[in-house]
């Protein structure tokens, strides 16, 4: 089942749900029957609680869509989850972004998480309930760790991506990976190993450039399959550091010479 979000946001509510139920009386009885035990009242309420956002006509508003995968609906939110997911060509999938044990609840987060504890929790009380998740429920003290964690990340990001002198340095990027990994930020380690591979690559750091490189092809592959341009765009450094455009840019000595990044 799948809706135009214009559509699901604008259309008078008595004609919607007329349109509703006979959308979904038009699916086949299996799809009906998972559909309808998801959680919600109506088949609006449902698709408002479950479906996924998703663009099937590139990021424009006529290409917005909210999909039901009544499956994987079934999955809880975690600020810190175990399931990565994507969703290519209408295709969802999921991957576990780290091991899971047995009996182990699997979670996916419903959203951005780059944000303090009072953050997450205010933008998830829009969809209508009070986190419980584990690392919502930490001790204030270790709340307060990981919110400073996640300012220092910010604060990091920031340095690299505008340069700042005074605070990167070429093991910024690994730093940065080892607080998205204190954090259990698996879901994110694709994109923060490859800023690491770049910015060692900016500095002129062979053998660290081709190590967090190859580490990025192997987390972005297992994010968003063995065809992801950023998979490929990391194999490329990886085999020669040396030949990458960002090769020695930010070493000592090397402003001014046109090569500011
Ligand atoms: C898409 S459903 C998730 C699956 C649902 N628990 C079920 O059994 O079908 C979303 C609803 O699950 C509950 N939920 C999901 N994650 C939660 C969390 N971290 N803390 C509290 N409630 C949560 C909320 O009621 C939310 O509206």
């Amino acid at each position: 089942m799948m809706v135009q979000t214009a559509l699901h946001v604008g259309l008078e509510p008595r004609t919607r749900d007329v349109l509703y139920d006979l959308a979904v009386n038009k699916l086949p009885t299996k799809g009906r029957e998972l559909f309808m035990r998801q959680m919600g009242k109506d088949v609006y309420d449902k698709i408002e609680t479950n479906c996924f956002q998703m663009y099937i006509d590139g990021a424009n508003d006529s290409g917005s869509h909210l999909g039901c995968y009544p499956e994987i609906s079934r999955f809880n939110h975690d600020c810190r989850p175990n399931i990565h997911y994507r969703i290519s060509n209408m295709t969802h999938t999921t991957v576990a972004a780290r091991d899971i044990e047995p009996g182990q609840e699997l979670s996916i987060s419903y959203i951005e998480l780059m944000l303090s504890r009072e953050e997450r929790r205010s933008r998830l009380r829009k969809w209508g309930f009070e986190c419980t998740c584990s690392h919502c429920s930490m001790s204030d003290e270790e709340v307060a760790a990981s919110d400073a964690r996640l300012k220092k990340i910010e604060e990091l990001e920031m340095a690299i991506e505008n340069f700042n002198e005074t605070v990167a340095t070429a093991e910024t990027g690994a730093e940065l990976v080892d607080l998205y990994e204190k954090e259990r930020l698996d879901i994110y380690l694709g994109q923060v190993y490859t800023r690491a591979a770049l910015n060692f690559a900016l500095f002129g750091e062979e053998k660290k450039a081709r190590e967090y490189a190859l580490a990025a092809v192997e987390a972005v592959e297992r994010e968003s399959g063995p065809n992801a341009a950023d998979a490929k765009a990391m194999r490329i450094l990886a085999e020669n550091p040396r030949a990458h455009w960002t090769w020695g840019k930010r070493r000592r000595g090397s402003a001014g010479k046109g090569n500011k990044s």
